[in-house]
Protein backbone atom coordinates (compact mmCIF):
# COMPACT_ATOMS: atom_id res chain seq x y z
CA UNK A 1 0.00 0.00 0.00
CA UNK A 2 1.00 3.25 -0.68
CA UNK A 3 0.59 6.60 -0.01
CA UNK A 4 1.55 8.49 -3.03
CA UNK A 5 -0.84 9.48 -5.04
CA UNK A 6 1.09 8.69 -8.26
CA UNK A 7 1.60 5.00 -7.61
CA UNK A 8 -1.35 4.30 -5.46
CA UNK A 9 -4.06 1.80 -6.52
CA UNK A 10 -7.65 2.58 -5.55
CA UNK A 11 -10.70 0.35 -5.82
CA UNK A 12 -14.04 2.19 -6.31
CA UNK A 13 -17.38 0.60 -5.47
CA UNK A 14 -20.51 -0.30 -7.36
CA UNK A 15 -22.48 1.68 -4.64
CA UNK A 16 -20.50 2.83 -2.41
CA UNK A 17 -21.87 2.86 1.45
CA UNK A 18 -19.56 6.43 2.44
CA UNK A 19 -22.04 8.27 -0.33
CA UNK A 20 -25.29 6.12 0.05
CA UNK A 21 -24.96 7.53 3.81
CA UNK A 22 -25.18 10.99 2.83
CA UNK A 23 -28.57 10.55 2.10
CA UNK A 24 -28.62 12.96 -1.19
CA UNK A 25 -31.20 12.54 -4.13
CA UNK A 26 -28.43 11.59 -6.51
CA UNK A 27 -25.67 9.01 -5.55
CA UNK A 28 -22.37 10.09 -6.39
CA UNK A 29 -19.60 7.73 -7.94
CA UNK A 30 -17.22 5.74 -5.53
CA UNK A 31 -14.60 8.21 -4.95
CA UNK A 32 -12.19 4.73 -4.56
CA UNK A 33 -10.25 3.20 -1.73
CA UNK A 34 -6.73 2.28 -1.09
CA UNK A 35 -6.21 -1.48 -2.35
CA UNK A 36 -4.39 -2.91 0.84
CA UNK A 37 -2.75 -6.42 0.97
CA UNK A 38 -4.12 -8.12 3.98
CA UNK A 39 -2.00 -9.90 6.84
CA UNK A 40 -2.92 -12.98 8.12
CA UNK A 41 -2.07 -14.22 11.13
CA UNK A 42 -1.67 -17.80 12.45
CA UNK A 43 -4.62 -18.70 14.92
CA UNK A 44 -6.07 -21.67 17.31
CA UNK A 45 -6.35 -23.97 13.53
CA UNK A 46 -2.94 -23.53 13.03
CA UNK A 47 -0.34 -26.29 14.52
CA UNK A 48 1.78 -23.84 15.69
CA UNK A 49 2.13 -22.29 19.39
CA UNK A 50 1.67 -18.87 20.93
CA UNK A 51 5.33 -17.97 20.24
CA UNK A 52 4.72 -18.57 16.08
CA UNK A 53 6.46 -15.64 14.23
CA UNK A 54 3.31 -14.94 12.32
CA UNK A 55 1.50 -14.26 15.95
CA UNK A 56 2.46 -10.12 16.44
CA UNK A 57 -0.34 -7.91 16.19
CA UNK A 58 -2.42 -10.79 18.73
CA UNK A 59 0.47 -10.04 21.15
CA UNK A 60 0.24 -6.85 22.03
CA UNK A 61 2.44 -3.52 22.20
CA UNK A 62 6.08 -4.25 22.30
CA UNK A 63 7.72 -0.50 22.50
CA UNK A 64 7.72 2.30 24.86
CA UNK A 65 5.16 4.91 23.93
CA UNK A 66 4.15 8.16 25.55
CA UNK A 67 0.63 10.17 25.10
CA UNK A 68 2.38 13.87 25.23
CA UNK A 69 0.66 17.46 23.98
CA UNK A 70 2.35 18.42 20.35
CA UNK A 71 3.56 21.62 20.55
CA UNK A 72 2.41 22.62 16.99
CA UNK A 73 -1.37 22.87 18.22
CA UNK A 74 -2.57 19.42 16.97
CA UNK A 75 -3.93 18.37 20.68
CA UNK A 76 -2.88 15.24 22.35
CA UNK A 77 0.19 13.26 20.43
CA UNK A 78 1.65 9.69 20.73
CA UNK A 79 5.57 9.27 20.53
CA UNK A 80 7.91 6.28 21.02
CA UNK A 81 10.55 6.63 23.75
CA UNK A 82 12.81 3.95 22.03
CA UNK A 83 14.28 3.84 18.18
CA UNK A 84 11.96 1.82 16.15
CA UNK A 85 13.03 -0.14 13.47
CA UNK A 86 11.49 0.15 9.97
CA UNK A 87 8.41 -2.54 9.84
CA UNK A 88 7.76 -2.47 13.02
CA UNK A 89 4.73 -3.12 14.93
CA UNK A 90 3.86 -0.52 17.14
CA UNK A 91 -0.07 -1.06 18.36
CA UNK A 92 -3.71 -1.41 16.53
CA UNK A 93 -6.41 0.81 15.86
CA UNK A 94 -9.20 -0.39 18.89
CA UNK A 95 -12.62 1.48 18.73
CA UNK A 96 -15.97 0.49 18.89
CA UNK A 97 -17.35 -1.03 15.48
CA UNK A 98 -20.01 0.98 13.86
CA UNK A 99 -21.68 0.94 10.99
CA UNK A 100 -21.23 4.50 8.44
CA UNK A 101 -24.55 6.52 8.99
CA UNK A 102 -24.39 5.18 12.79
CA UNK A 103 -21.00 7.04 13.07
CA UNK A 104 -22.33 10.01 11.03
CA UNK A 105 -25.19 10.15 13.21
CA UNK A 106 -23.69 10.17 16.48
CA UNK A 107 -20.43 12.45 15.51
CA UNK A 108 -21.91 14.85 12.86
CA UNK A 109 -20.90 18.12 14.64
CA UNK A 110 -17.66 16.79 15.67
CA UNK A 111 -13.55 16.82 13.62
CA UNK A 112 -14.07 12.86 13.72
CA UNK A 113 -13.50 10.84 10.46
CA UNK A 114 -14.41 7.58 10.35
CA UNK A 115 -11.67 4.88 10.66
CA UNK A 116 -12.79 2.64 7.15
CA UNK A 117 -13.11 -1.41 7.63
CA UNK A 118 -13.22 -0.65 3.57
CA UNK A 119 -10.52 -3.42 2.52
CA UNK A 120 -12.71 -5.28 0.85
CA UNK A 121 -15.40 -3.13 -0.15
CA UNK A 122 -14.00 -2.91 -3.63
CA UNK A 123 -13.64 -6.29 -4.21
CA UNK A 124 -16.92 -8.16 -2.69
CA UNK A 125 -19.22 -5.19 -2.90
CA UNK A 126 -21.49 -3.73 0.41
CA UNK A 127 -24.49 -4.24 -0.67
CA UNK A 128 -26.11 -4.23 3.69
CA UNK A 129 -25.32 -1.01 5.67
CA UNK A 130 -24.49 -3.67 7.84
CA UNK A 131 -21.32 -4.73 6.20
CA UNK A 132 -20.56 -1.01 5.99
CA UNK A 133 -18.13 -0.95 9.22
CA UNK A 134 -15.73 1.49 10.78
CA UNK A 135 -13.99 2.20 13.86
CA UNK A 136 -14.68 4.71 16.40
CA UNK A 137 -12.68 5.84 19.10
CA UNK A 138 -14.49 8.51 20.92
CA UNK A 139 -15.96 6.57 23.83
CA UNK A 140 -13.82 2.84 23.82
CA UNK A 141 -9.98 3.30 22.36
CA UNK A 142 -6.58 2.71 22.95
CA UNK A 143 -3.59 4.76 22.84
CA UNK A 144 -4.11 4.88 18.61
CA UNK A 145 -6.76 7.34 19.28
CA UNK A 146 -3.25 9.77 19.85
CA UNK A 147 -1.96 9.29 16.65
CA UNK A 148 -2.20 12.23 14.53
CA UNK A 149 -2.64 12.82 11.03
CA UNK A 150 0.26 13.68 8.50
CA UNK A 151 -0.03 14.37 4.80
CA UNK A 152 1.88 11.58 2.47
CA UNK A 153 5.04 11.47 4.31
CA UNK A 154 3.76 9.30 7.97
CA UNK A 155 6.19 7.40 9.65
CA UNK A 156 3.20 4.48 10.49
CA UNK A 157 1.03 2.93 8.09
CA UNK A 158 -2.07 0.77 8.88
CA UNK A 159 -2.33 -2.54 7.80
CA UNK A 160 -5.42 -4.82 7.56
CA UNK A 161 -4.76 -7.92 9.59
CA UNK A 162 -7.04 -10.98 9.99
CA UNK A 163 -7.04 -13.07 13.42
CA UNK A 164 -9.41 -15.66 14.23
CA UNK A 165 -12.09 -14.08 12.28
CA UNK A 166 -12.64 -15.44 8.97
CA UNK A 167 -15.61 -12.96 8.06
CA UNK A 168 -13.78 -10.29 5.85
CA UNK A 169 -16.14 -7.75 7.09
CA UNK A 170 -14.32 -7.26 10.34
CA UNK A 171 -10.38 -7.17 10.86
CA UNK A 172 -8.07 -5.40 13.06
CA UNK A 173 -6.14 -2.31 11.81
CA UNK A 174 -2.27 -2.61 12.83
CA UNK A 175 0.28 0.45 12.59
CA UNK A 176 3.85 -0.16 11.37
CA UNK A 177 6.55 1.82 10.92
CA UNK A 178 7.24 3.16 7.06
CA UNK A 179 10.78 3.85 8.22
CA UNK A 180 13.29 3.85 11.36
CA UNK A 181 11.81 6.15 14.21
CA UNK A 182 13.94 8.09 16.35
CA UNK A 183 13.25 8.23 20.61
CA UNK A 184 10.50 10.95 21.45
CA UNK A 185 9.79 11.02 17.38
CA UNK A 186 5.98 11.75 17.06
CA UNK A 187 4.04 9.26 15.15
CA UNK A 188 1.53 9.83 12.88
CA UNK A 189 -0.29 8.22 10.57
CA UNK A 190 -1.99 9.49 7.09
CA UNK A 191 -5.75 9.31 7.49
CA UNK A 192 -6.70 9.23 3.92
CA UNK A 193 -8.32 12.63 4.23
CA UNK A 194 -9.38 15.01 1.22
CA UNK A 195 -9.64 18.20 2.17
CA UNK A 196 -10.93 19.44 -0.90
CA UNK A 197 -14.44 17.51 0.10
CA UNK A 198 -16.45 20.15 0.96
CA UNK A 199 -19.12 17.72 0.83
CA UNK A 200 -18.06 15.78 3.09
CA UNK A 201 -20.54 14.64 6.13
CA UNK A 202 -17.71 15.14 8.93
CA UNK A 203 -16.01 18.85 9.17
CA UNK A 204 -12.36 18.55 8.86
CA UNK A 205 -9.97 20.06 11.05
CA UNK A 206 -6.97 22.80 9.39
CA UNK A 207 -4.10 20.56 8.94
CA UNK A 208 -0.97 21.48 11.20
CA UNK A 209 0.72 18.50 10.02
CA UNK A 210 3.44 20.33 8.50
CA UNK A 211 4.88 18.47 5.54
CA UNK A 212 5.99 19.51 2.75
CA UNK A 213 3.18 17.48 0.92
CA UNK A 214 0.13 19.06 2.72
CA UNK A 215 -2.75 18.91 1.15
CA UNK A 216 -4.25 21.08 3.32
CA UNK A 217 -1.91 24.08 2.20
CA UNK A 218 -2.73 26.37 -0.41
CA UNK A 219 -2.18 24.49 -3.87
CA UNK A 220 0.11 27.74 -4.96
CA UNK A 221 2.41 26.53 -1.91
CA UNK A 222 2.20 23.11 -1.87
CA UNK A 223 5.46 20.96 -3.16
CA UNK A 224 4.63 17.67 -4.87
CA UNK A 225 5.53 14.67 -3.32
CA UNK A 226 9.08 13.11 -4.96
C1 LIG B 1 -7.56 10.76 16.45
S1 LIG B 1 -7.54 12.36 17.15
C2 LIG B 1 -5.81 12.52 17.53
C3 LIG B 1 -5.61 12.97 18.97
C4 LIG B 1 -5.97 14.40 19.23
N1 LIG B 1 -4.88 15.28 18.85
C5 LIG B 1 -6.35 14.61 20.69
O1 LIG B 1 -5.86 15.56 21.32
O2 LIG B 1 -7.15 13.84 21.23
C6 LIG B 1 -7.79 13.33 15.71
C7 LIG B 1 -7.92 14.80 15.99
O3 LIG B 1 -6.65 15.37 16.31
C8 LIG B 1 -6.46 16.61 15.65
N2 LIG B 1 -5.43 16.45 14.61
C9 LIG B 1 -4.90 15.29 14.16
N3 LIG B 1 -3.98 15.51 13.23
C10 LIG B 1 -3.93 16.84 13.05
C11 LIG B 1 -3.20 17.68 12.18
N4 LIG B 1 -2.33 17.20 11.32
N5 LIG B 1 -3.41 19.01 12.27
C12 LIG B 1 -4.29 19.52 13.15
N6 LIG B 1 -5.04 18.78 14.00
C13 LIG B 1 -4.86 17.45 13.95
C14 LIG B 1 -7.80 16.94 15.00
O4 LIG B 1 -8.57 17.69 15.90
C15 LIG B 1 -8.42 15.57 14.78
O5 LIG B 1 -9.82 15.61 14.70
Amino acid sequence: MTRDPQQQCLLSCVECPLERSKKDDVLEPCKGHLKRNVIKECWSKCGCNKRCGNRVVQRGVNYKLQVFLTPDGKGWGLRTLEKLPKGAFVCEFVGEILTISELYTRNREKHASPVLLDAYWGLTGVSMDEEALCLDATCYGNVARFINHRCFDANLIEIPVEVESPDLHYYHLAFFTTREVEALEELTWDYGLDFGDLDHPVKQFQCRCGSTFCRNMKRSTRSNPP
